[in-house]
């Protein structure tokens, strides 16, 4: 595997591959990887004969109280499991390579409807750092298929509504999390947990959990429903930031009895904020 951290060295060998006319698939990651971002790297060998990875720790999607600084950067463990899983090329560039101008006067691109409501309301701008980031590494790379895990759910609809919207002829994969034993999704920033909160950490999934059976077996209101469960998460010492039943794909709120949904929390946990969801149907 080669590591390149200039837009000049990835465009003279993606471009090679293009000439070719062959696919290329693209992995973004913050790295500090583990088998969820590994999971998305096979799932991207199976749709091209070259994978390309990125890590980049992107400052715009970070708010100014948010974790930048203390991000785990793990690069040479990194590399060396995206070599042992046939990643061809890696892709880490610098503020400077991803920025030229400075991230503060950088073109942004700004997804409507939904980036809006849920993780935004609580990390205003993410969203737009985010659909930023990925429009320029999709710029560089051109890749006929990226692939992002369904752990950000948000994320992944805010990147597919980009691509929709601004006709890039580029399939977005999605793929299912990947949890530990116990069922906590699998996240870098699980390791900021302490011992007795990672036995605590699993809870936010059960409660997930709880609501879909709720949501199927019961008829009560769904407002009511997302109310118990955060009432749930705070007892056991989470401070919860949101619970939400929302439509699957447009990710607007639904009326109580609509079953193309998707739960959806975020809740802190001492120095985590973690994340989750579960599709209903
Ligand atoms: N448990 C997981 N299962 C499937 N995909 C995942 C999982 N965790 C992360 N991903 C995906 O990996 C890609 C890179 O994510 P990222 O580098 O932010 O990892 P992360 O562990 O989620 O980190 P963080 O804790 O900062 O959210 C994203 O598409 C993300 O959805
Ligand atoms: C998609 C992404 C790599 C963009 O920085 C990041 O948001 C992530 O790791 O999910
Ligand atoms: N996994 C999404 C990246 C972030 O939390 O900033």
């Amino acid at each position: 595997m080669e590591t390149v951290s200039s837009v000049e060295d990835l465009r003279a060998q993606v471009s090679q591959w293009r000439q070719a006319g062959e696919r290329i698939a693209l992995v973004p990651t913050m790295g500090n990887l583990h088998d969820g971002h590994l999971q998305l790297v096979r799932e991207a060998r199976l749709l091209a004969p070259h994978v390309v990875a990125s890590i980049f720790v992107n400052p715009l999607q970070f708010g100014p109280n948010e974790d930048l600084d203390n991000y785990p950067r793990t690069l040479e463990a990194d590399q060396q499991k995206l070599a042992a899983e046939g990643v061809e090329l890696l892709f880490t560039p610098d503020v400077p390579a991803m920025y030229p101008r400075g991230a503060e006067r950088s073109t942004v691109i700004e997804v409507p409807e939904v980036s809006e409501g849920l993780c935004s309301d609580f990390r205003p701008g993410h969203f737009t750092g985010v659909a930023t980031v990925v429009g320029r590494l999709f710029n560089l790379v051109q890749p006929d298929v990226a692939v992002f895990g369904e752990k950000d759910y948000q994320q992944l609809a805010v990147i597919r509504r980009m691509v929709d919207d601004l006709g890039w002829p580029i399939e977005i994969r999605g793929v299912a999390t990947v949890r530990e034993d116990d069922g906590l999704a699998m996240s870098s920033r699980n390791q900021y947990l302490d011992d007795q909160e990672r036995r605590i950490a699993p809870l936010l999934h059960q409660t997930l959990e709880q609501l879909v059976s709720d949501i199927r077996t019961q008829k009560t209101d769904y407002r009511v429903l997302e109310k118990q469960a955060k009432e749930t998460l705070s007892q056991a010492g989470f401070t919860p930031e949101y619970v939400e039943i929302r439509h699957a794909e447009s990710l607007q709120p639904v009326a109580s009895g609509e079953l193309n949904c998707v739960v959806l929390a975020a809740a802190r946990l001492g120095a985590a904020r973690l994340i989750d969801n579960i599709c209903v149907e």
